[in-house]
């Protein structure tokens, strides 16, 4: 078995009484994209520092690639790329500058170097004004050349904090096409968000993170399970005849729609059952069906409660 390319256990880290994250678990496989998915100050970022060796927790540990990054931060950080939140390039170098400066961290031969830094600054968009200095760059450039640098050494584990945050639908578009190749060349991809769309779009596996705690972990349709099991159902049901009385000790509320469609909201899946009781009283039942929660729903739910709607 592979080791997994992130292992969090019980990763505790406090500022003051403020417990940023609290006894945090998680494990990150090789080869996925995990979307990292909580509001403004949830712990994000210290779980991120806290992965890099950048923070020291009060409690826990971290594995990256197998490794104890407290024991070999240095080989970790040879087979990763980062991008910090609100990253700043060096505005008086130009692009391919930027990238030099970050290349000649890594053992590479000359060639290699210009070879990478040359597919780099085109995968990008960033060939042509490859020798503008960075401080002339709009802020969708300057993020750019960031996730350039992000590759700059062919790594395994890309860990990006809000890597699409500030850009334009062009430049979050172009964020999310490298984070797919990067995932069809073999790589893991960690990156942190609070925008919903693009983490349901990218992700093969989703953790929830609120107030330190992490709430949800999973993919997408498990998170939405998980929900459903603990909120309960909502199923959608039309006949053709108008409904009769419906009872059931599961069912919580009935919302009549029109007289021959309702919405039933249970504790459980009761569709088998509601499906033979409508048949028996002789209805011709012409839907049955899950409304399922969107992913936004199970968020602010998860986030701000039942009672804050
Ligand atoms: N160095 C620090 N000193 C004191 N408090 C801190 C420090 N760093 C973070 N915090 C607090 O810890 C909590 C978690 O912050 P963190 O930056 O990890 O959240 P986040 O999920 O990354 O948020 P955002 O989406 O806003 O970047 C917040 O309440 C924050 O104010």
């Amino acid at each position: 078995m592979p080791s997994p390319a992130i292992l969090i256990e019980n990763l505790t880290k406090s500022y003051g009484t403020l417990k940023a994250v609290n006894s945090l678990n998680l494990e990150v496989k090789e080869g996925e994209v995990f979307g990292f998915l909580g509001p403004n100050g949830a712990g994000k970022t210290t779980t991120i520092l806290s992965m890099l060796n950048l923070i020291i927790p009060d409690s826990g540990r971290v594995e990256i690639l197998g490794m104890d990054v407290s024991k070999e931060p240095l080989k970790i950080k040879e087979r990763i790329g980062y991008l910090p939140e609100n990253a700043t390039v060096y505005g008086e170098l130009t692009a391919w500058k930027n990238l030099e400066f970050f290349a000649n961290f890594y053992r590479m031969s000359n060639a290699e170097k210009e070879k990478r830094i040359t597919d780099l600054l085109k995968m990008v968009g960033l060939w042509e004004v490859r020798y503008r200095k960075a401080k002339t760059f709009s802020k969708g450039m300057k993020q750019r050349l960031l996730i350039a640098q992000t590759f700059i050494n062919d790594p395994e584990l890309l860990i990006l904090d809000e890597p699409t945050s500030g850009l334009d639908p062009e430049g979050a578009h172009l964020v999310k096409r490298l984070i797919r190749e990067a995932q069809s060349e073999g790589r893991t991809v960690f990156f942190s968000s609070h925008i919903l769309s693009e983490v349901e779009e990218l992700s093969d596996r989703v953790g929830i993170i609120v107030r330190g705690n992490l709430k949800a972990v999973g993919t997408v349709g498990e998170i939405k399970r998980q929900f459903m099991e603990l909120e309960g159902y909502e199923i959608k049901v039309e006949t053709k005849e108008p409904l009769p009385a419906i009872e059931h000790p599961e069912i919580t509320r009935i919302e009549l729609v029109e007289p021959n469609r309702a919405i039933i909201f249970a504790r459980t899946d009761i569709r088998e059952e509601l499906s033979r009781a409508l048949s028996e009283k002789g209805l011709t039942i012409l839907g049955l069906d899950i409304e399922e929660p969107s992913l936004e729903d199970v968020f602010l739910k998860t986030v701000y409660g039942r009672d804050e709607e």
